[in-house]
């Protein structure tokens, strides 16, 4: 089977314009949801990843492999992999766009192995928007922002309403998040920008 994939973006898109209250290059991004496998602090074998707003529509991610995401031994799980840059791409989606999007689509290419101890360098860029539905793709570079690419992936997101959330999730959970949204949005505009789309 070739590596050669499908064009991307697969339609006619426009150009992603970020939010005009996108946070702006250099900003850490925060924890979105505190019990988030990708990012929360309280997922305590999830994968903590940490994300900074990059120059032109980029958000660079980074996470390091521990033994909780091991496939074969010593080495990270490709589904973990995968979720690594759901998290990674969603938030770039997020963040720099302000809508409540969930993804829809997820390709990933495994280029290399990702051992145990190393660090992942994810990079991430909006490929464009077409109505509701928002391309995005993203490296994953070893152990150095410029390291080799041994993973890459390609997602569409697509914008829903807010009730997505409160129809199909946990009430309790969404309460949570509000709570520690309040909280991130006084911090945020202690730092000179908030979170509402
Ligand atoms: C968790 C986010 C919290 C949000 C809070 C907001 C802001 C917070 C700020 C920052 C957030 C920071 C970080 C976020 C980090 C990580 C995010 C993780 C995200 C996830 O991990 S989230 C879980 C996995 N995700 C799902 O749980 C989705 C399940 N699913 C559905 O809920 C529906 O399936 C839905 C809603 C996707 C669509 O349903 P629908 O009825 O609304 O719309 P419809 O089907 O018409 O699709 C509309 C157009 O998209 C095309 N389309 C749809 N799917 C496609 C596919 N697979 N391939 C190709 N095209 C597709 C159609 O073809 C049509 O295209 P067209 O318009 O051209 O006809």
């Amino acid at each position: 089977m070739s590596r050669v994939s499908q064009p991307w973006p697969p339609v006619a898109v426009e150009p992603a314009v970020p939010h005009p209250k996108a946070p702006v290059a250099g900003t850490e991004l925060g924890v979105h949801f505190n019990e988030c496998f990708g990012c929360g602090d309280e997922a305590d074998a999830g994968l903590h990843l940490r994300s900074t707003v990059g120059e032109g529509q980029v958000v660079h991610s980074r996470f390091t492999v521990t033994a909780a995401h091991q496939g074969a031994p010593g080495l990270a799980h490709g589904g973990l992999l995968a979720c690594a840059f759901d998290e990674a791409l969603g938030s770039a989606v997020g963040n720099l766009m302000r809508r409540p999007a969930v993804t829809g689509k997820l390709e990933t290419d495994f280029r290399r192995p990702v051992p145990v101890g190393s660090t992942l360098f994810i990079e991430t860029r909006l490929d464009g928007v077409a109505g509701r539905k928002i391309y995005v793709s993203a490296d994953g570079h070893l152990d150095a922002a410029d390291g080799p690419i041994a993973v890459s992936a390609r997602a569409l997101f697509i914008v829903v309403a807010f009730d997505h959330f409160s129809t199909h999730g946990d009430p309790e959970a969404l309460e949570k998040l509000a709570a520690q949204h309040e909280k991130n949005q006084r911090e945020r505009e202690e730092r000179g920008w908030e979170i509402n789309p």
